[in-house]
């Protein structure tokens, strides 16, 4: 059994971990750390995980961490970075939700985090934990960079397209949408029913943190660091999903006729990809508690405008999922244990 830690375990990407490892036949959770709620029964907490975990949650402590094999930091940014270097110099592996490993670039991690990088030498290590890109690397990865919700529909969405130097990247767009889960637990009041409720807008329109993190994969996917890209993430009045339409010029308007099977061949293996037939309408629905990223392609007319929807769970494909996904490939395990369960309908 591999022996789990998770720092942040009452926010809701922590409790989503928690519910996915509550029936993970490979593992047995020995830690789940809160400073507020120190002392509490997990149950207590969390209802739904009744029977499931005889845990409390405990203050986070290097000492009873470092006797996990994995430790799953799902905090704020800015705790990974301090924490997770002491933790593999004693041997633990780690996956991190947060974004503190996930860009290269640490003057660009410091401007939009505000706050300097504290740990260089991990960020330079740590992998970029999209198993669909980096499989090879994660298995042997002591710090895994667990990509954040909406690049990852994003970038999922885009990929086939770049890999294969199908479009023009100058003017790539990501019209992407969230549920307010995937603005964490903690009271905002901007998060209220009542102000989200019956409402939907655009935000961070002009500059969000997840643009760099979009950028930086793209352009690897790429080749092409000139790769330009528009990123407008958008607030939906529900808990789960995103969705991201997205928007690319074919090079070639000819191309367009073997643009499905170049989906489905980059996708054929992959367990949570999932490449519906063109023209279809993903919904958000259909990955709620799944690991799974939807997606479908479509044409106007004869435009040579290639269009696709994506779409993921934020809490399970978007960090949770991703996050199981990528311990069961560092361990070795097979890749889907512990997430076959399909989406939760209706
Ligand atoms: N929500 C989502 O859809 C996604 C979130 N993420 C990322 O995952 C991380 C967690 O997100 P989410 O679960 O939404 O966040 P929440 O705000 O819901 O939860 C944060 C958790 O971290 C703990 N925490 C806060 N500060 C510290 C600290 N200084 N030291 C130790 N523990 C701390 C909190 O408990 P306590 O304060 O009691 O210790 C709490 O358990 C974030 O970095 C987020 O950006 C990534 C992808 C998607
Ligand atoms: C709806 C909503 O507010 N979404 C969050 C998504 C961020 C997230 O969870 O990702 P990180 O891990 O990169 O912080 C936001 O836009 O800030």
């Amino acid at each position: 059994m591999i022996k789990v830690g998770i720092v942040g375990g009452t926010g809701y990407t922590g409790v989503e971990l928690l519910r996915i490892l509550a029936v993970h036949p490979e593992v047995a959770v020995r830690c789940i750390t809160s400073r507020s709620e120190a002392g509490m029964a997990v149950a207590d907490l969390y209802p739904n995980l009744r029977g499931h975990f005889d845990l409390n949650f405990t203050a986070p402590d290097l000492a009873t961490l470092a006797e996990c094999d994995l430790v799953f930091f799902a905090t704020p940014h800015g705790v990974a970075m301090r924490m997770a270097p002491e933790l593999i110099a004693r041997g633990t592996r780690v996956v991190d939700l947060s974004a503190d490993f996930r860009l290269k670039d640490l003057d660009v991690w410091a401007a939009w985090y505000g706050m300097p990088h504290e740990s260089p030498e991990w960020a330079e290590k740590a992998v970029y934990g999209l198993p669909e890109v980096a499989r090879e690397a994660i298995r042997s990865a002591k710090l895994v960079a667990n990509p954040g919700c909406y690049p990852t529909a994003v970038q999922l969405g885009l990929l086939p397209l770049l890999e294969q130097g199908l479009v023009k990247t100058d003017r790539i767009i990501a019209d992407a949408k969230s549920g307010a889960s995937g603005a964490g637990r903690q009271g905002k009041i901007g998060m209220l029913h009542g102000e989200i409720g019956e409402s939907f807008k655009a935000y961070g329109a002009s500059g969000h943190r997840h643009l760099p993190e979009i950028r930086q994969g793209l352009v690897a996917a790429a080749g092409d660091a000139s790769l330009g890209v528009t990123f407008v993430p958008h607030l939906l009045p529900m808990i789960r999903g995103i969705e991201a339409t997205l928007y690319a010029e074919l090079n070639d308007p000819a191309d367009f006729d073997r643009l499905q099977a170049v989906f489905e061949d980059r996708y054929r293996d992959e367990p949570f990809v999932d490449v519906l037939p063109f023209g279809s309408h993903p919904e958000t629905r259909s990955v709620r508690g799944a690991n799974h990223c939807r997606m479908a392609l479509h044409r106007q007319e004869d435009s040579a405008t290639v269009i696709v929807s994506s779409v993921i769970d934020n809490l399970v494909k978007g960090a949770a999922g991703q996050a199981v996904q990528n311990m069961n490939v560092m361990f070795g395990l097979q890749e889907d244990l512990g997430l076959q369960a399909p989406a939760l309908l209706p």
